[in-house]
């Protein structure tokens, strides 16, 4: 056996290629060349009687390298070339597939006449999860094998596959437990000498359905109704439907076309974007120089959750899902009999939807799941999650508690959207254990978990609950404490905004659409009925800002100097709370019901209230709606990168993508900004501050004033103007 740069070639028989991207880096131009050269030479020596291609470090490939699409002309279609190459080979080639085969890496994989995988492989086309398509023909190779509606889902969800399923749709030939480059060099030796043309997917027609085009119209119209203005799985329609439509090689333009204006759309830079952005925020820093690199975690065999309400439901579930041990518990056993049903519920639903993984939950096993309402349980777990209801005392006394039962190693996580993480560890005598985990509703469901340090969290406990996040599949991003922290901080300016217009003269529904056309999953309207309007409603309370704590005399639309809008006060002092009363912006079919419809009972409240406060309605068009909530919310963003709260803008476009249905296609809203140019940003809010200089929200952050005067610097740069880091971090 020769061994070259990771390449391998065995003399008689099969011909051995390696080196498919190193570590994950996609595919490098120097493997493409290795390939390249490899197969020429394999094909030029006729002591060679088969080729089998196999990854390094047991994986195939993560395809394409996605740093390398701002040259797209040096990479692209040198891919698409060697897998013609590939497949156009007179010595049958085996794909051994391990690991991973995704995007670029499974096209290679398809322009092999055969493929074999480990049970353990994934398989995919994710490209259009980064605003492309496959670009190296395998929307034209894949349904040519697996049929157009697998094929389809395949690359317009971007899903990654079990080497299972593979076998079942017939994408691989043969699925093996153990050495797979031995089975597929197995496999290449039984083969030599069989005709290859039936094996080249570019010679086969595509398998007819007995209504394809009307499958493929409905297709396009579903995946265009799901993907909220994100251009890339409606181009992969087209590209499909061009494989349906034409010989080989005129798909394979087609594909290129599409792909070219996929490249050049911007929304595959903003996905791009989030991609590495999401790798990046794994990167933490905090204060006194503290930073992910120099801290290591706790391990964390075994957890509890306090509190069984909507959040502790959740959290519970997705504890067992990532096989930690929890122990679940309630303040007295009514409650904990209700939490516990619905724990159980919401484990076998999930156990449902993982199918075969099912047994590997084992959630009736005590040892796995308990219940209980006795806090000595809790001596020896290695993490705690307390998720009550958003009451400082409540907390504190719960954490007094906890510092005196658990093990002095033992993270105290506290479950809030906005209490202030210093003083519920001010209860404790471990302040440096205390961590804020902010879930999102459903806990099990959502994928970010924003970790919030305090003044005198250890480094450590960052990194543990760094770690909670990766098993639990989070995104976890840590940032600062203030009010609100990063996410519902910038969150309070954009609500805040949709309720003025209202006053104003929009309605509800105007609101919600403007900005459900942007890409959000729900406007805010729809948002805050979902969430219940009476916990802002607790919230002001709690504040002073409604109630019978306001001072007599106190304007009803000011508090503090600044507009105050009592509109949402008034809802809930007429008993709409949104989805669980059955009335809130909208009405409901019932009490819990879902489905929002405008009311018209809202619309004379609001004129009632525009009447009773001498505000003469006006006609507010898109942009004004659009530019006073995303850009009071994107400005806040820049007080808190200002204010050290959070690292980098990243951080904060990552929470948005992944905990506040902020169109992943748009980058997040500091990505969005930049796209939009901070100049026009800038411009824009002191227009609206000047037309309404009682919202400190839309004043514009000193920040974004400096970046503009900087000369509107690319993202990247930004932190680098802030004059000194903040003490914070
Ligand atoms: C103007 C004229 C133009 C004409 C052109 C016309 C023709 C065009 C032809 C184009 C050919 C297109 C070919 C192909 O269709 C396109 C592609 O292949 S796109 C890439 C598809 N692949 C993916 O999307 C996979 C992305 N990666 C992942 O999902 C995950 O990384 C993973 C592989 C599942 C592994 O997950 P983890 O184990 O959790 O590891 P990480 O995610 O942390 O990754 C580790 C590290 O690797 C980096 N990385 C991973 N994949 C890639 C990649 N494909 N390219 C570059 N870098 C990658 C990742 O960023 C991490 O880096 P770190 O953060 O640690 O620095």
């Amino acid at each position: 056996m020769r061994r070259g740069r990771g390449l391998h070639a065995a003399g008689a028989g099969p011909e051995r290629y390696q080196g498919y991207g190193r570590g994950l880096r996609g595919i490098s131009l120097a493997v493409l060349q290795a390939l390249e050269d490899g197969l020429e030479k394999a094909d030029a020596d006729p002591s060679v009687k088969a080729v089998m291609i196999c990854g390094e470090n047991g994986k195939f490939s993560a395809g394409a390298d996605i740093r390398g699409f701002s040259s797209p002309n040096r990479q692209g279609p040198s891919l698409a070339a060697l897998v013609s190459l590939i497949e156009s080979s007179k010595k049958p080639v085996v794909a051994a597939i391990e690991g991973i085969a995704l995007g670029g890496g499974l096209e290679v994989a398809l322009g092999c006449h055969y493929r074999v995988a480990h049970v353990k492989a994934r398989m995919g086309l994710p490209e259009v999860t980064l605003g492309l398509l496959p670009g190296a023909e395998g929307t034209q190779r894949l349904p040519r094998l697996i049929g157009v509606p697998a094929a389809l889902d395949m690359i317009t969800t971007g899903k990654h596959i079990s080497a299972h399923e593979a076998l079942k749709l017939g994408l691989v030939d043969e699925v093996v437990e153990a050495n797979t480059v031995e089975a597929a060099m197995h496999l290449a030796n039984q083969v030599i000498g069989q005709p290859l043309g039936p094996r080249r997917l570019s010679l086969r027609p595509v398998p007819p359905l007995p209504d394809t085009d009307g499958f493929l119209r409905a297709a396009r119209l579903r995946v265009r109704e799901r993907a909220r203005g994100c251009l890339a799985p409606e181009l992969c329609v087209q590209a499909v439907r061009a494989a349906t439509e034409l010989p080989f090689s005129a798909g394979v333009r087609r594909e290129r076309e599409l792909f070219v204006e996929l490249l050049s759309s911007g929304q595959a830079r903003a996905l791009q974007y989030a991609f590495f952005a999401e790798r990046a925020v794994r990167r933490w820093s905090a204060p006194g120089g503290a930073a992910s690199h120099g801290a290591a975690p706790r391990p964390l065999r075994s957890a509890a959750v306090i509190g069984l309400g909507t959040m502790g439901r959740g959290i519970v579930t997705c504890l067992v899902k990532a096989n930690i041990p929890v122990v679940a518990l309630e303040q007295n056993l009514e409650y904990l009999n209700v939490g516990r049903k619905a724990v159980m519920l919401l484990l076998e639903r999930e156990a449902k939807k993982m199918e075969q993984d099912a047994q590997a939950l084992d959630f009736h096993n005590p040892a796995r799941l308990q219940f209980t309402v006795d806090f000595d349980l809790l001596r020896d777990v290695d993490l705690v999650i307390e998720a009550v209801f958003e009451d400082m005392a409540l907390k504190k006394e719960i954490f007094h508690k906890l510092s005196r039962i658990c093990k002095p190693e033992a993270l105290l996580c506290t479950n809030t959207s906005a209490l202030d993480i210093d003083e519920i560890a001010s209860a404790t005598s471990r302040p440096e254990q205390v961590i804020g985990t902010h879930f999102f509703s459903p806990a099990h469901v959502m994928r970010l978990l924003e970790i919030i340090y305090g003044r005198h969290t250890s480094p450590t406990a960052i990194a543990t609950a760094m770690q909670l996040a990766r098993a639990l599949r989070k995104v976890g991003v840590v940032v600062g404490n203030c009010f609100g922290f990063v996410g519902n901080r910038m969150m309070f300016p954009y609500v805040e905004q949709a309720v003025f217009l209202l006053e104003e003269g929009s309605r509800p529904e105007e609101v919600d659409q403007v900005l459900e056309d942007f890409g959000f999953k729900i406007g805010p309207f729809r948002m805050s009925d979902l969430a219940g309007l009476d916990v802002g409603w607790r919230s002001r309370q709690g504040q002073g800002l409604t109630g019978p704590s306001v001072p007599a005399g106190t304007p009803a639309r000011q508090r503090l100097g600044r507009r105050y809008s009592p509109l949402p006060d008034l809802l809930c002092e007429s008993g709409r709370f949104g989805q669980k009363s059955g009335t809130g912006w909208y009405r409901y079919e019932r009490a819990g019901g879902r489905t929002a419809t405008p009311d018209p009972g809202v619309h004379s409240l609001l004129a009632q209230y525009r009447h009773t406060h001498g505000i003469r309605p006006r006609h507010i068009d898109q942009e004004e709606i659009l530019e006073r909530c995303l850009f009071a919310l994107i400005n806040e963003g820049f007080a808190i990168l200002a204010e050290g709260i959070a690292a980098g803008p990243e951080h904060l476009d990552v929470i948005y993508i992944n905990g506040y249905g902020w169109p992943r296609h748009r980058g997040g809203p500091m990505f969005y900004a930049a796209t939009v140019g901070l100049p026009r940003v800038l411009a824009r809010l002191q227009h609206h501050s000047q037309a309404h200089p009682d919202v400190p929200g839309l004043r514009p952050s000193a920040f974004l004033e400096k970046l503009v005067a900087m000369g509107n610097p690319p993202l990247k740069e930004w932190m680098s103007y802030l004059s000194q880091q903040s003490p914070r971090l």
